[in-house]
């Protein structure tokens, strides 16, 4: 399978049985292989807090989440803080602290268009320069820490 870019899909032509390439992000189509991303396509590393009202309060790190939403946003400030000062990294934080999956790859999510992830996940990521890092960010998983990578 040919490697292409985010936020593109290789496509057969019905008529021609023609290979072509669809952008996910403008839904334009053409016959030559793509060779930068999508223009809609962000990257982003983030760190996670669940707590009790999330929507799966459990984690690789806790079986039963027990903290209330008030104590994750406080830790969640805390870790902020921490990052902001220069003490630590978003990515060495997630590795050790994040209750997602994506702890064990620096909470690296890989690259993403419009619909994939939580609205508000989405729109604080879009509204982020690359490398700048997020104010607390509530979506139904918990709170996160949202650093913009690409
Ligand atoms: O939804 C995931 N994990 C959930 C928690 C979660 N909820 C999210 C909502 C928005 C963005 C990331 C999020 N991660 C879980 O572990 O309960 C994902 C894990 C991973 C791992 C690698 C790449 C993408 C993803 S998305």
């Amino acid at each position: 399978m040919s490697d292409l870019p985010p936020g593109w899909e290789e496509k057969k032509s019905k008529s021609t049985g023609k290979t072509y390439y669809f952008n996910r992000g403008t839904n334009e189509s053409q016959w030559e292989k793509p060779v930068e991303r999508a223009s809609n396509q962000v990257r982003a590393s983030h760190l996670l807090v669940k707590h009790t009202e999330s929507r799966r309060p459990s984690s690789w790190k806790q079986e039963r989440i027990t903290r209330s939403k008030d104590e994750a946003l406080e830790i969640i400030k805390d870790y902020r803080k921490r990052i902001t000062s220069g003490e630590t990294t978003l990515k060495e934080l997630a590795s050790t602290e994040s209750d997602c999956s994506s702890a064990r790859k620096e909470g690296d999510l890989g690259f993403f268009g419009p619909g994939q992830m939580q609205k508000p996940f989405e729109e604080a990521t879009f509204a982020l320069e690359i490398n700048e890092l997020s104010e607390p960010v509530f979506t139904d998983s918990g709170i996160h820490l949202i650093l913009r990578t690409g």
